[in-house]
């Protein structure tokens, strides 16, 4: 069984990505990206559609190669290093005709398990992720939140030391979310590196992971929730208005985003007031008011200049920090006003 718990030399990552570099014809997905992941360590990749995560991933797990650079898992170079890893990418990998049963075996046999421990193995993914009592339904049948778990179980079959979930929750249900990062922690907790892509600032949050974020193919921020929050804290105060917003003279940064202005403050609910006075009569054309408390989403626009959920249009995605709706016009009741409730 290719199973590979054998100690790494004291202190190499499981995973160790190294002045990375990718280009499709004119585009660069990735430049200049170095990342390492440790035993036992989950680490959120965060960006925008269009970062670069998916082309780590597939970079990562050897499926493509680096224009620049190494990726080396547990010390060595991905191309020798493929059985230590397991993928659940994007797109669903699974049969729907065959059975869930059907299609572990089956992969688990591609995987190089035979005999017994084929069955024992499919047991033994099958059971964290919720599996079992659907063991002999056909994956067809099954809804898309069970497909997914199907095809994240299909990575785990070989014991991987690193496993790679692209998006893992994308268009699943509540509860299915809920079980996948339980069972994420747990994995992690055993000693599997995990690096799992996300369009979810919550589902970080709740993983406890640390966090790497992705710009325009540039790893601009790694480091723990507490960290970033601390380096990039301060929180802000989202004003939207019908047109362009009023001048305001404020003591602090303001960003001014199309229809939406920005001020960034430490304790953002304490400036509330003196940024509303400041707008005078332009508060009459208010729409939306969003009280950001320092958190990962603080930390996403201090980064990148956007909100990390404005952009996804995924119903199924809960908002990690409040509500990210804007109304198309003003509102009969007034402002509506939301607000960011920290987690760290
Ligand atoms: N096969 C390809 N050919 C050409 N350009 C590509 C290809 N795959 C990705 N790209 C481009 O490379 C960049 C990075 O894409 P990638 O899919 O890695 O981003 P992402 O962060 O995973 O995005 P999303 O969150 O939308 O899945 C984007 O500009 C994308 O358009």
């Amino acid at each position: 069984m290719p199973t590979d718990r054998a100690p790494d030399p004291a202190g190499t990552p499981v995973l160790s990505l190294r002045g990375i570099g990718k280009r499709y014809g004119d585009t660069v997905a990735l430049h200049d990206v170095s990342l390492d992941i440790a035993e036992g360590e989950i680490v959120g990749l965060l960006g925008h559609n269009g970062a670069g995560k998916s082309t780590l991933m597939s970079l990562t797990a050897g499926l493509l190669r680096p224009d620049t650079g190494q990726v080396q898992v547990c010390g060595e170079p991905v191309a020798r290093a493929r059985h230590r890893l397991g993928l659940a990418p994007q797109d669903l990998g699974v049969y729907p005709p065959l059975t869930v049963r059907q299609n572990l075996c089956f992969f688990a046999e591609l995987a190089g398990l035979r005999g017994r421990d084929v069955h024992r193995r499919t047991d033994d993914v099958a059971e964290p992720l919720g599996l079992t009592a659907l063991l002999d339904r056909r994956v067809a049948r099954l809804s898309g939140g069970e497909q997914r778990r199907v095809h994240t179980a299909v990575a785990l079959l070989h014991r991987p030391r690193l496993l790679l979930l692209d998006e893992p929750t994308a268009g699943v249900d509540v509860e299915t979310r809920t079980r996948l990062i339980d069972f994420v922690r747990d994995l992690a907790a055993t000693g599997t590196a995990v690096c799992y892509s996300t369009h979810y600032l919550a589902e970080v949050e709740a993983l406890d992971a640390d966090v790497a974020v992705l710009d325009h193919g540039r790893l601009i921020a790694k480091g723990s929730l507490q960290e970033l929050v601390r380096s990039h804290g301060g929180g802000w105060v989202e004003l939207t208005f019908t047109g362009a917003p009023p001048e305001a003279r404020l003591p602090w940064p303001v960003t001014d985003d199309g229809d939406t202005l920005r001020v960034r403050a430490d304790q953002p609910h304490l400036a509330l007031p003196e940024i509303l006075a400041a707008l005078g009569d332009g508060t009459s054309r208010l729409t939306n008011l969003n009280v950001v408390r320092p958190s990962l989403e603080s930390v996403f626009l201090h980064l990148t200049g956007r909100r990390y959920t404005a952009q996804d249009d995924s119903p199924a995605g809960p908002s990690s920090t409040g509500p990210r709706d804007t109304p198309d016009g003003p509102s009969a009741d007034g402002p509506r006003t939301t607000e960011t409730v920290p987690h760290a």
